[in-house]
């Protein structure tokens, strides 16, 4: 905005119109002026006075003396200005200059006094000035400015280059002002108006012409926008583009039905799935809250980890809601509708239920056939008798997972043991799986206690078999007859053992079992160590807990309760009502050997039972067993169970010299001559015994 005051000239002379022409000649020439102001008594301006008009009132003949009245140009001719008048903008002192005829012009203020002059030369200052301004605006406009612009004139010669051009199109200004524009820019067509595309090394530029005026084209603009990070962006953008359509398949290919929900809880994508379950299209769920199609939304999208049954469309579905994560503050989420259809699934969890019941009703069934049949208490012994002590072993046992030895003759109850120790165990409810060792053929053996996988050997069931001890995790396994195992299978068993793993028969890889072992037999494991047809290894491996069973024989107190204990099994068993047996039965079945322990008692009862007639079992309901007992007095069975006898001793002291023999060892730090002075033995009987007992040393 440009101000008259700061054209304006203050050095005005005035004069009233009663002075005479002379006093005006004086005041132009003291003041060098070329027109003065006329003003009344109270210095109003009412007229101007030029040297041109003083000259026409001289060469008309009027006197010095003569006023000057009649001599100036009257206020109502005057051209004058206000002194608050504006200009905004230079075309508007331009015009004025351009239309005003007069040389100088009155500036009045707004009492009517005159203020100041402004002459044509004042104006084309003033005019030069702003126009400099402009200029050095422009300039500074250009320099800053990131768009490259230049100005060519109409002979195609650049006569601007700004800075922005010069980084761009990499010239320097003062080298190509002047130059032809075809040789900066040979590409540009100045007449074209669409924009045009220029490379230059890596940048890309967009390049628009416009003329600068139409009539006549006196030159042209050239404005140059960088591209390169516009065209990186539209390549992003298409990427994006193209990576949404990826998504875009994907989502409508997943078998789930999916919504997308922003922030405000409202629809934003919903994949094909969930429109065919809604019955809606993308366009009607889109901007719908998520909460009018989906009731528990709300509860949903607050308890993440919840799946909730919801009813969509009528139809029972699974919902579940995963918030996005992608921002740093939570950006809405997907739902997820995982299962539809759910009265079909309800079908399938009740036949599932259905077959869980069966599975457990057949499992009890085959628990009752191969699992535990008697407990502690089921084995009858009078108290205090020889047995009270076994049975507290092996209650003991129950308590810990050690293997178990169990040594009896025949029909004595080791199995029963068995059944009672894992009965009183922890494992009650897991397997309990028993291996006849003696009655599984050798060929056999290792596929019956291992498995086999799938076509493992011909004849193989062609699913593979899982073995005893697969058969058995968790639980107990239980090797009647362990005396005679095969040696190649004691390997076999000794490695389980130590490693807790089985190796499949034909498979390849092994199976971690958590196994307790009890072992059983009737023969004198130690004298099999000696003769080299058990393993030593093998034998103390299982020979942790030791629980030898005396024969009936040795424990004749026990002959009446389990006598008893037998009869009311019978009775019940054959509907039968037999009273007891008779004294002189009792005492001819103390004075029995009893070569098949407790088996034999109980077959003899339950025989006499079924044939007996009268109420009382008398000597004449058991007169198989006990003549035969008269007749075989020396028979080979109680020779056999004389040597079981001589054997169960004989491995007692064994068991028990072995024992010395490792003691004395340790405590004379292995010095093996020390050791036999400690047990007061010559040292060759020494080495004798440590080789019988195959005990090794350091
Ligand atoms: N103390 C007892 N109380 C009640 N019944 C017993 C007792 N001991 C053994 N029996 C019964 O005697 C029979 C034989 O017992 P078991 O089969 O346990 O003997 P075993 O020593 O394992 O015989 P084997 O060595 O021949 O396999 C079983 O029917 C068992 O119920």
């Amino acid at each position: 905005m440009l101000q008259l005051k700061e054209i304006m000239n203050t050095s005005i002379a005035t004069i009233s119109s009663l002075q005479t022409i002379g006093e005006a000649i004086k005041l132009f020439r003291n003041n060098k002026l070329n027109a003065i102001f006329v003003v009344d008594d109270d210095g109003i301006l009412i007229g101007m006075l030029t040297l041109s008009n003083l000259f026409d009132a001289l060469l008309r003949g009027q006197n010095l003396e003569d006023p000057i009245k009649g001599c100036y140009i009257p206020r109502n001719k005057v051209v004058f200005l206000p002194q608050d008048k504006q200009y905004s903008n230079l075309s508007q002192i331009r015009d004025w200059l351009m239309n005003s005829k007069v040389k100088e012009t009155p500036v009045i203020n707004n009492d009517g006094r005159p203020v100041g002059v402004v002459t044509q030369a004042d104006v084309i200052k003033a005019f030069l000035k702003e126009m400099q301004k402009l200029y050095d605006q422009i300039y500074s406009i250009l320099k800053v400015v990131p768009t490259g612009i230049l100005a060519v004139n109409d002979e195609n010669l650049i006569t601007v280059c700004n800075q922005f051009s010069e980084n761009l199109l990499g010239i320097q200004s003062t080298e190509v002002v002047g130059q032809d524009l075809g040789m900066i820019i040979p590409e540009i067509n100045l007449d074209s108006n669409k924009p045009q595309k220029i490379r230059r090394n890596a940048s890309s530029i967009l390049a628009t012409s416009s003329p600068v005026s139409l009539k006549p084209i006196c030159g042209h603009i050239v404005v140059l926008y960088d591209a390169t990070e516009i065209e990186r962006m539209a390549q992003e953008i298409e990427s994006v583009k193209r990576l949404q359509s990826t998504l875009e398949t994907v989502l409508n290919t997943a078998y789930e039905g999916l919504l997308v929900i922003n922030n405000d809880g409202k629809i934003i994508l919903a994949n094909r799935s969930f429109e065919q379950l809604s019955k809606k299209s993308s366009q009607d769920l889109i901007g719908q809250r998520a909460c009018t199609i989906i009731k528990q939304f709300d509860s949903i999208s607050k308890n993440q980890k919840d799946y909730k049954i919801e009813e969509i469309n009528g139809q029972s579905a699974v919902v579940s809601y995963i918030p996005l994560k992608g921002a740093p503050e939570v950006s809405g989420g997907v739902l997820r509708v995982i299962y539809r259809h759910l009265d079909q699934l309800q079908d399938v969890m009740r036949e599932f239920e259905k077959l869980k019941h069966s599975l457990s009703y057949y499992k009890d069934e085959l628990f009752k056939l191969n699992g535990t049949r008697y407990t502690l208490d089921s084995i009858i012994t009078k108290r205090n008798s020889e047995m009270t002590k076994v049975k507290r072993i092996a209650s003991k046992a129950a308590e810990c997972l050690s293997n178990v030895l169990i040594i009896g003759e025949s029909g004595t109850g080791k199995e029963l043991f068995a059944h009672a120790i894992h009965n009183a165990s922890s494992r009650c409810k897991e397997p309990f799986i028993k291996v006849n060792c003696a009655a599984i053929p050798a060929e056999l053996a290792e596929s019956e206690l291992f498995g086999y996988a799938p076509g493992a050997f011909t004849g193989a069931a062609r699913q593979g078999k899982p073995g005893k001890f697969e058969l058995a995790n968790g639980g107990t396994i239980f090797l009647d007859e362990i005396g005679d195992m095969p040696l190649q299978l004691q390997s076999k068993l000794l490695r389980v053992i130590q490693d807790r793993e089985i190796e499949i028969v034909g498979g390849t890889n092994t199976i971690p079992v958590d196994i307790r072992i009890i072992a059983a037999t009737n023969k004198d494991l130690r004298l099999l160590v000696y003769q080299k047809l058990f393993r030593q290894d093998l034998f103390y491996r299982i020979n942790v807990i030791y629980l030898p069973i005396p024969p009936l024989r040795k424990r004749k107190e026990d002959i009446e309760p389990l006598v008893n204990s037998f009869l009311s099994k019978y009775n019940s068993i054959l509907n039968k009502n037999f009273k007891g047996i008779t004294p002189d039965v009792l005492e001819a079945f103390k004075r029995y050997s009893w070569p098949g322990n407790i088996r034999e008692l109980q077959n003899a009862i339950e025989r006499a039972i079924s044939l007996g007639a009268n109420s009382w079992l008398t000597w004449a309901d058991f007169s198989d067993v006990l003549e035969q007992e008269q007749n075989n007095t020396e028979s080979t069975l109680a020779k056999d169970n004389n040597n079981m006898e001589k054997t169960i001793l004989k491995e007692s002291l064994q068991q028990q010299e072995s024992e010395l023999i490792r003691w004395a060892l340790t405590e004379c730090a292995g010095n093996r001559a020390k050791a036999a002075k400690l047990l007061g033995i010559s040292r060759s009987s020494f080495y004798e015994k440590i080789k019988k007992h195959a005990i090794e040393l350091d």
